[in-house]
């Protein structure tokens, strides 16, 4: 998890980190999460999976009630106070809106361990304007994860400030042994993984309601249409990350000549599916560079 990494590396392979000789021993480590909500939630989820025990990640919401609902709901526990969730915390997972980061590191700064690491999760934060926001030497990781590692089967892009050791390194991508895939990249690239990955669970949904409505309008019954298409989708994504083939090549082994398949590719070229498609990565990816102040 290098900040001059320059490429992502290969997916990790969910494991139980505690059979490895090498892994840190996850066990007796103390997470506070600040903001456990869409996204916070599936990152405690991960690190308890991954081997953290829940009694030992303290969650603080922006309300006793939500710290109570959230923590119940992850098998986690509800801090009293955001000071009891950071004393001793050897990781601080920032989970609030990214417009909200800044404010709470000045707020916290101090309440920071010399070794904690500050993982935040928040779009468009860099992490020198974190670094700048917290006491010299701070540890602080960014990550730009997606909500399907809450099962298993997401993605976290990870990224080091100028502070942070092999050791925290290795640590922070334990914790994340559960997600499905863990990329290393470079804070340039986090844009671009906002598009492929971090916003990307949004326009498959979208493409997934548009799909399942359809089959309703041709006659399927919704629970049906719904089962059809999302296995279909995952049948989809599972063969290109198995075969290794071009999703082209996959595209046209079910494309008969004058067949079905070609009419609808053909329709979904003169719609401008396509370049639709496109225009929403590019347009998350604007939208990162313009929370980042580029
Ligand atoms: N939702 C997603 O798919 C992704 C979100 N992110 C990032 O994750 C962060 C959180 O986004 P979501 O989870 O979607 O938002 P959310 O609104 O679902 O969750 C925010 C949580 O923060 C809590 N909160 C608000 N003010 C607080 C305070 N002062 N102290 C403690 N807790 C407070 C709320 O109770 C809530 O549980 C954002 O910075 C976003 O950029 C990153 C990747 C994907
Ligand atoms: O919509 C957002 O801003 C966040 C960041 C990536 C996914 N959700």
């Amino acid at each position: 998890m290098n900040a001059s990494a320059t490429s992502a590396s290969s997916p990790s392979t969910p494991a139980d980190a505690s059979q490895d000789a090498d892994a840190p021993d996850l066990s007796s480590l103390r997470v506070a999460v600040i903001g456990a909500g869409n996204m916070g939630g599936p990152v405690a989820t991960c690190m308890i999976r991954a081997g953290v025990p829940g009694e030992q990640v303290l969650i603080v919401n922006s309300t006793p009630e939500s710290s109570q609902r959230a923590a119940d709901d992850l098998g986690a526990r509800a801090a009293d106070s955001r000071e009891e969730a950071l004393a001793g915390a050897d990781v601080i997972v920032l989970g609030v809106k990214p417009y909200q980061i800044i404010d709470l590191l000045g707020e916290v700064g101090d309440a920071v361990g010399q070794d904690a690491v500050v993982l935040s999760l928040a779009a468009g934060v860099t992490l020198e304007a974190m670094e700048n926001a917290l006491p010299n030497g701070t540890a602080v990781v960014r990550a730009m994860p997606n909500t399907p590692i809450g099962i298993g089967e997401g993605v976290v892009a990870l990224m080091s400030g100028s502070s942070v050791s092999a050791e925290q390194e290795t640590l922070v991508r334990a914790l994340f042994a559960e997600a499905g895939a863990v990329e290393e990249i470079t804070e340039a690239q986090v844009h671009a993984v906002i598009g492929a990955a971090g916003s990307a669970p949004a326009f498959a949904y979208y493409a997934m309601e548009a799909m399942i409505e359809e089959a309703v309008r041709q006659g399927l019954k919704r629970p049906v249409a719904t089962r059809l298409v999302a296995q279909t989708l995952r049948g989809a994504a599972t063969m290109v990350l198995e075969t290794g083939e071009h999703p082209a090549v996959l595209r046209s082994n079910v494309s008969s000549p004058g067949g079905t398949t070609v009419q609808g590719i053909a329709a979904l070229d003169r719609e401008g599916v396509r370049t639709g498609l496109a225009a929403a990565m590019e347009a998350a990816a604007r939208s990162s560079k313009e929370l980042s102040g580029e």
